[in-house]
């Protein structure tokens, strides 16, 4: 099977600080992964890697084929890659419509500077179909709910067709329905044989769908452990990753976490 991603022995050191040691990660074509990790674990340095944002102080990475430092383009390799990430959210023009912003997908552009082809509309007006936002289409950017512009953006991310979509925290801002009909709506689009490889990165146990079969647990900056996600997500490992004893609940295929209160007795 083709590798999305390898990582081998990869480090990074940002001002004098080690952020992330030793990771070996593989990702193959047609494996979705969630990257779980706490706050600070380092899941924003490992996307800022993946994406050629950074370069490894140590080691190998490979990303769609591509080895850095040796045969890869980093504005190329990015067209090839679908990411969703609240940090771009606030790059997009206010006045900007969903529709427009579907369409720049096409273009890899923040904004619309280039005639769009039919085949090009068309297909923006599929995916804002698929993604329930068609509705909207024509409403300003900066009229729309936390949860619309996510729909929004997924859908411009998948324009350009990626091989590999990246969603990084998807579901920050959104009520607990609002994050529910997103997670419906990525796994409806994920079972689609068109669909990406899909990383999905969250601190949140409760939002991993049955679709992703593999789960990285990062800790500070370091793989805790990886592999198959019903694995991964097991009291005791979660425990040992969290420090703290948890007990893990499952209900339909998803996981939800309570945290064990010690009790001291007065005896
Ligand atoms: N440029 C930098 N220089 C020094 N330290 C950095 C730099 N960038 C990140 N860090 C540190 O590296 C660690 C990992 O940060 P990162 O943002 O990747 O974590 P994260 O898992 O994405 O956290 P969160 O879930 O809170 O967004 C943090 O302790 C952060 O302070």
């Amino acid at each position: 099977m083709t590798s999305i991603i390898e990582l081998k022995h990869v480090s990074l050191k940002r001002n004098g600080q080690w952020i992330l040691r030793d990771i070996n990660w593989e990702i193959k074509k047609h494996e979705h992964w969630v990257l779980y990790g706490l706050n600070g674990a380092g899941k924003t340095a490992l996307l800022n890697m993946l994406c050629a944002y950074y370069f490894p102080t140590e080691g190998d990475v490979k990303v769609l084929g591509k080895v850095f430092g040796r045969d890869y383009l980093a504005e190329k390799l990015r067209q090839k890659i679908g990411l969703v990430s609240t940090k771009l959210q606030q790059k997009f023009y206010p006045s900007d419509t969903a529709f427009e912003i579907v369409l720049s997908g096409a273009f890899a552009s923040i904004g619309l500077y280039e005639k769009p082809t039919e085949e090009m509309r068309q297909k923006a007006i599929g995916l804002l179909k698929e993604l329930s936002c068609l509705h909207y289409a024509d409403r300003a950017y900066e009229t729309l709910s936390q949860g619309e512009r996510q729909r929004v953006l997924i859908a411009r991310a998948l324009m350009s067709e990626p091989e590999l979509l990246i969603l990084d925290e998807p579901t920050t801002g959104l009520d607990f329905l609002a994050r529910e009909q997103l997670l419906e709506s990525i796994e409806g689009m994920m079972k689609k044989e068109s669909a990406p490889t899909l990383l999905y990165v969250t601190h949140h146990v409760e939002e991993i769908l049955p679709i992703f079969s593999h789960t990285l647990l990062l800790k500070r900056g370091e793989v805790f452990d990886s592999g198959e996600t019903k694995e991964m997500l097991s009291a005791g490992k979660l425990s040992a990753l969290f420090d703290s004893d948890v007990s893990v609940i499952w209900d339909e295929g998803r996981a939800s976490l309570r945290r064990k209160v010690q009790t001291i007795d007065a005896e």
